[in-house]
């Protein structure tokens, strides 16, 4: 049981307690369910932590969503006609479920094969060894079995291992993560993840050049020198196999809060998103890697471009790997839309906010789900007179 103690709560920054409307959702910091480790794949049926509301392990309801392939070398191969494609496709689904698949993203298929080889090496390790590189409360750094060191309830059936990526440092960040927390054993892993990261950063400014001209940003370049010295977020999410996959969820309902998501999936499928009520499975495409708007791109889009609620489902024969690489901006930048954008639709969707403030909501007070960045937006916005008003009256 982690008895470090929890981390001081981020007050809001014009408040002097969290808001009672999201105590709720605080996170628990009486270290978890009583375990705070699970290994899962030992598991004869699953605890009662594990099992979700019918509401959100509904049973898949549709077919396939067919999201576009779009093949992002356009922007570098001179098909002008080839190019208007890719733009046109990724403005009508980013500006309806957020979601596409790329071709041409110039990943070589050995690296991705590595990557996801690389999370069977880390996750097939012995539970204690795994529990070495535990996650470190407060950041989102490091080891998890089901979030169990964090939250009581509605755990998701996955372990997952998450690191920083800055490719800014003079440093190799990720391999020195690897070495420094696991042992020089694993410099082979982290060099694959480093290469990997890497390359999940410069498919991330290249999409965000198709993003600019989608939107019809006028200053070429404003998205790709917002995210040019990102820190973003490596995320390796492990499913195993479940006695009972309709009772629990390996990912819950959420919208992603930060930026913009590469997802990597082998070819197990379980990825759903929800599109008019039905939870539509979106289809591993061998070659393809799967991008969706998050939240802080939303609001750097004033809402043009949605980040919409996703989850993973689990099944009862086949272990499932992804891995998730999550764009954000720098930590003090301020997002906000461009001024052309801000100024077509009025009034501004979202307050001005960091991804500093916005990362540590989700990580100390408020657990990512189905409305993250209106909760976060709530818990920004200091109470009207007429509200502190009617709760005091309350
Ligand atoms: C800022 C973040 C919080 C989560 C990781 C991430 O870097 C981006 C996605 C977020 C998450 C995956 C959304 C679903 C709920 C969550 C708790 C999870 O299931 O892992 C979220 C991550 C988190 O560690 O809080
Ligand atoms: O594993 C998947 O398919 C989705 C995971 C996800 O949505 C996340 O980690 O944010
Ligand atoms: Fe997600």
């Amino acid at each position: 049981m982690d008895t470090s103690p929890a981390p001081p709560l981020l007050l809001r920054p014009s408040a002097p307690s969290i808001d009672p409307s999201a105590a709720k959702a605080v996170i628990s910091k009486s270290g978890g369910a009583a375990a705070s480790v699970y290994d899962l794949r030992r598991e004869p049926n699953i605890p009662a932590p594990f099992v979700w509301p019918h509401a959100e392990a509904c049973p898949t309801t549709a077919e396939e969503l067919g999201v576009p392939v779009v093949d992002v070398g356009v922007l570098r191969n001179g098909d002008a006609a080839g190019l208007r494609r890719a733009v046109a496709q990724v403005a009508s689904a980013c500006a309806t479920h957020g979601f596409f698949q790329v071709s041409g993203h110039g990943v070589d298929e050995a690296l991705a094969r590595a990557a996801l080889e690389s999370a069977n090496g880390f996750f097939r390790l012995p539970l204690a060894e795994k529990q070495r590189a535990r996650r470190v409360p407060g950041t989102v750094s490091g080891y998890t079995s089901a979030h169990a060191d964090r939250f009581a309830s509605k755990l998701p059936w996955k372990e997952t291992l998450s690191f920083g990526f800055q490719d800014t440092a003079a440093a190799p960040v990720v391999v020195d993560y690897f070495t420094s927390t696991l042992g020089e054993d694993f410099e082979p892993m982290g060099r694959v993840y480093q290469e990997y990261c890497e390359k999940m950063k410069e498919l991330s400014l290249t999409i965000m050049e198709l993003l600019e001209l989608s939107l019809g940003v006028e200053k070429r370049g404003y998205y790709r020198e917002f995210f040019a010295d990102s820190s973003s977020i490596m995320r390796c999410n492990y499913y195993p196999p479940c006695p009972e996959p309709e009772r629990t969820l390996g990912t819950g309902p959420h919208c992603d809060p930060t930026a913009l998501t590469i997802l990597l999936q082998d070819d197990v499928g379980g990825l759903e998103v929800l599109v008019d009520g039905d939870w539509r499975p979106v289809r591993p495409v061998p070659g393809a890697m799967v991008i969706n708007i998050g939240d802080t791109f939303m609001a750097l889009s004033n809402g043009r471009y949605k980040s919409c609620l996703h989850r993973a489902v689990v099944n009862q024969r086949q272990e499932r790997r992804s891995l998730a690489f999550f764009l954000c901006p720098r930590a003090d930048r301020v997002v906000r839309p461009p001024p052309a954008i801000a100024a077509a639709a009025s009034p501004r969707r979202y307050p001005d906010f960091t991804w500093a403030d916005f990362m540590r909501f989700t990580q100390r007070h408020y657990r990512a789900d189905t409305r993250t960045l209106d909760a976060f937006t709530q818990w920004l916005t200091p109470p009207t007179p007429a509200q502190t008003a009617a709760q005091e009256a309350a």
